[in-house]
């Protein structure tokens, strides 16, 4: 559903994303974890066509970013880490708002449904979003893919600040999109959710890919150990025979 294939993004002197191959297909969540500046949003950035690839290319549904801009973004929901709404419009109107610029139009009834889905209540959804918490304006960017039946989503950075229950609540929303085929490419810090719901885990230093971890081989902390002797150069082989034996 998405592929990335040997995609690369400089900036003036800076090497954001070096050659990156990643694929993530539907029904898989991808947790890409890094160090602050490792192309995590790069990568994003790249599949949503806010950025012109320097080399290599971006593939969302087979079809190429670069060529089929408007068409792949159909295909795509995306979840920054802050989701921006309208402050005077309700939840409902947000969605309606959003929806009608995807070129999709439903009914008040319809919408409350896909709100409640996402997990908003029908109070709160009637409520000002200006009165929105974090968690609750993530909901309506869940409600959103689920309205557009979103093919993919790409999610940055979405559990920062959430408090455990948010949090927990968010997890549970990508794992039933996951089961109902989504792809989903999230970027993160937080090494425990990324062990709790993701299918792979890859891990990236200064724009490259450095592993591609199957989380369901690993628990948390042999990841974070991974993890960390990646950032350190340290070796990597000892903790993944350590935690094969
Ligand atoms: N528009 C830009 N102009 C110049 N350099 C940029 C631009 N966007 C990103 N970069 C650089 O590209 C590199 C990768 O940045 P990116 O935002 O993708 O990292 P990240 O892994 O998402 O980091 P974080 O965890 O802090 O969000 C960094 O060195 C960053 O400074």
């Amino acid at each position: 559903m998405l592929e990335a294939k040997q995609l690369t993004k400089t900036f003036d002197n800076v090497t954001a994303l070096d050659r990156l191959d990643l694929r993530v297909e539907a029904g898989e969540i991808i947790c890409l974890l890094g160090a602050n500046g490792a192309g995590k949003t790069t990568t994003i950035n790249l599949f949503l066509g806010f950025l012109e690839p320097t080399a290599g290319n971006a593939f969302v549904n087979g079809l190429n970013v670069r060529n089929a801009a408007l068409e792949t973004k159909k295909y795509l929901a995306y979840i920054p880490e802050q989701v921006a709404l309208y402050p005077q419009l309700s939840g409902i109107e947000n969605l309606n708002y959003f929806l009608r610029l995807a070129g999709i139009r439903k009914s008040r009834s319809d919408l409350i449904a896909v709100l409640i889905e996402a997990g908003l209540d029908e109070t709160s959804a009637t409520r000002r979003a200006s009165s929105y918490s974090k968690g609750m304006r993530q909901k309506i960017g869940i409600a959103i893919a689920l309205a557009k039946n979103a093919k993919a989503l790409l999610l940055d950075e979405p559990l920062s600040g959430l408090d455990p229950s948010a949090a927990n609540t968010l997890c549970k929303s990508l794992l039933q999109l996951r089961d109902d085929g989504h792809a989903i490419l999230m970027a993160t810090h937080d090494v425990f959710r990324a062990k709790e719901i993701g299918t792979r885990i890859g891990i990236m230093k200064a724009g490259k890919l450095v592993d591609d971890l199957d989380a369901s081989l690993l628990d948390a902390r042999e990841i974070e150990q991974i993890y960390l002797a990646h950032m350190h150069d340290s070796n990597v082989t000892d903790i993944r025979s350590g935690a094969a034996a």
